[in-house]
């Protein structure tokens, strides 16, 4: 039996030749297009700073963790290992399991939680503990359940899109859903239509999906944070602004909390 650290001991295998480009990585591309992970993770703490002061110093873990899916990602691509492979998966477990405690709207807590975001956090916390061990023993089925709750959050936004008349919200959220649907075409075509990529030479689409993905938390972390502000800050009014200039035709969304209380 190959050791878990062993190069190509995980049973998937992604579109991309093997060893192409160096005997060190295996998927040269899938590697490397990780990068944006480790560049919009540090980018988006900084400049979201007043926000999470104000909101919640847990999301510095949300943000830690999104960096280390990119860290055990290209890990993982780099050897094919089944150790890669857990660590990624468990990663973007944890890191959704945080999102969740943190962002989901409280009317959208099952009712024996009672509202309570602490009890919520508790439910949360078990089912993901669970998951980790589950995802032990079946690492592959587990891929696919992690997209599956890309659905859940899916159905959430939309009744959150049907709500608000506000303008910025509905470009945040159709910009998340449009890198989501770009991303989630072009991981599961990988997936499931590799002969046919193979055949016209194209091997990227997995490397497509890794930066589509990243590009999207940016717009998803603001979604959240401006559909979260009206349930948790009331009182605080939440700016939009893009890095590296508000007035430049492209740039990354961010918000600031303004310095006026409307309660005062
Ligand atoms: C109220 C809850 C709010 C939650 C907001 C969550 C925002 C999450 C943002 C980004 C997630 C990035 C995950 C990227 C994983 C990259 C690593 C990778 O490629 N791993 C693959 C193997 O290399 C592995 O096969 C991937 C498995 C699937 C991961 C599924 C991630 C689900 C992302 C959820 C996005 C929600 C989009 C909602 C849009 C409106
Ligand atoms: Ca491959
Ligand atoms: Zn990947």
């Amino acid at each position: 039996m190959p050791s878990i650290l062993a190069y190509q001991s995980s049973e998937v295998d992604w579109c991309e030749g093997n060893f192409l480009h160096s005997p060190l990585v295996a998927e040269f591309y899938n590697t490397f297009s990780n990068v944006t992970f480790l560049i919009f993770g540090p980018l988006m703490t900084f400049l979201m700073h007043s926000y999470i002061q104000k909101r919640s110093r847990y999301i510095y873990c949300t943000m830690a963790l999104f960096v280390f899916t990119g860290l055990f990602s290209m890990y993982f691509h780099a050897t094919l290992s089944f150790l890669g492979q857990l660590l990624d998966e468990v990663a973007i477990l944890w890191m959704l399991a945080s999102s969740y405690s943190i962002w989901m709207p409280r009317c959208y807590f099952p009712t024996f939680v009672k509202g309570s975001r602490f009890q919520f956090t508790c439910m949360i916390l078990t089912g993901t503990v669970i998951a980790t061990c589950l995802s032990v023993v079946r690492p592959t089925a587990n891929a696919y359940a992690l997209n599956s709750v890309a659905l859940h959050i899916v159905y959430m936004v939309r009744l959150e899109y049907k709500k608000t008349r506000n303008m910025q919200l509905r470009h945040m959220i159709e910009m998340s859903v449009i890198l989501w649907a770009g991303a989630l075409a072009s991981w599961i075509s990988d997936r499931l239509f590799c002969s046919f990529w193979q055949q016209v030479n194209f091997f990227y689409l997995h490397s497509i999906w890794h930066v589509l993905i990243s590009f999207m938390f940016p717009y998803g972390f603001v979604t959240m944070a401006l559909v979260d502000a009206r349930y948790e800050m009331p009182s605080q009014t939440l700016r939009v602004r893009y890095w590296p200039r508000d007035t430049w035709p492209v740039g990354l969304p961010y918000v600031e909390v303004q310095a006026d209380d409307k309660n005062c």
